[in-house]
């Protein structure tokens, strides 16, 4: 294949059963296939135990598959261990506390995303030009946060604090972003202010995105490719078109739909 073809990331029949063989056996990935192209923006939706956390952190690295393969631009990385997959990846979890140092200044925490995999520290100190760098990034977000360079991160709201991480997440241009319900900590409000930064990143640069969420609005509202997960399968593999005649309610009644039919013929 030339390489300006190859998918952002393929995944091709990943299983993962937890506890094989035991009475708690689950299968948590019953053969998850699905090819993202670069720049496409993957939401993932599925109800409670479906498997799309086993799929981040498959694709993550954080858990090994039994089976399949996860290809990054045309190499196999199924094998690779987190840190390796780290330079591939960026990862935005549910807990805003998570992505950023709470005693670090906001231009501290971006200083150490911009030095991800470099020798060089923060003793070096923070380069003019990387200050500005960092002010033009945050202004993108519309919170003001360009001016508070120098403030520590822990007097940020929620909201903003999750914000930041979407920009240091995102400094060194991943190949795949993995949000990881990064907003369903949030009030609704600041959970609003966090889509607005996650368009602004994604856009900037078309990064390649999978979106978990609970949220139906968010799943229907944002994104070009909507994936529905349940029991361990993908069951609904909507392109950017038919993802955009979708609403909250005709998702639910395509749900029902076909696990209904999944009853029947199981
Ligand atoms: N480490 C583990 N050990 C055993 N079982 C696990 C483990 N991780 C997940 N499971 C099980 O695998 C299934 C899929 O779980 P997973 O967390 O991927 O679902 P999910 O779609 O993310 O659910 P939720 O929306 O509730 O977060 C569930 O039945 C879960 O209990």
């Amino acid at each position: 294949m030339d390489e300006s073809t190859y998918p952002a990331i393929r995944v091709e029949d990943i299983r993962r059963t937890f506890h094989p063989g035991t009475v708690q056996e689950k299968k948590a990935l019953r053969g998850v296939s699905f090819d993202l192209r670069p720049g496409e923006f993957a939401v993932v939706i599925g109800s409670n135990g479906a498997g799309k956390s086993t799929l981040l952190n498959a694709l993550a690295g954080e858990i090994p598959v039994d089976s399949g393969r996860i290809v990054a631009n045309g190499t196999e990385i199924q094998n690779w261990p987190v840190h390796r997959r780290a330079r591939l990846m960026s990862r935005v979890f549910q807990d805003p506390m998570m992505g950023t140092a709470a005693a670090l200044t906001i231009e501290e925490n971006l200083s150490i995303a911009a030095r991800r995999g470099q020798r060089r520290s923060l003793r070096f100190g923070i380069r003019k030009s990387e200050r500005e760098a960092f002010r033009a990034k945050l202004e993108m977000l519309g919170l003001g946060l360009e001016n508070r360079l120098s403030d520590r991160v822990d007097l940020l709201s929620g909201g903003q604090r999750q914000s930041l991480t979407l920009v240091m997440a995102t400094l060194k241009q991943p190949q795949l972003l993995l949000l990881d319900e990064h907003t369903a900590a949030l009030d609704p409000r600041a959970a609003a202010l966090v889509m607005r930064a996650t368009t602004e990143v994604v856009h900037e640069n078309a990064t390649t995105t999978l979106m978990v969420t609970h949220n139906m609005s968010h799943a229907i509202e944002f994104g070009n490719r909507l994936l529905m997960i349940h029991e361990g399968k993908v069951i609904l593999d909507a392109s950017a078109e038919e993802k955009s005649k979708l609403t909250a309610g005709s998702l639910v009644d395509r749900f029902h739909d076909v696990v209904s039919d999944r009853m029947v013929l199981s």
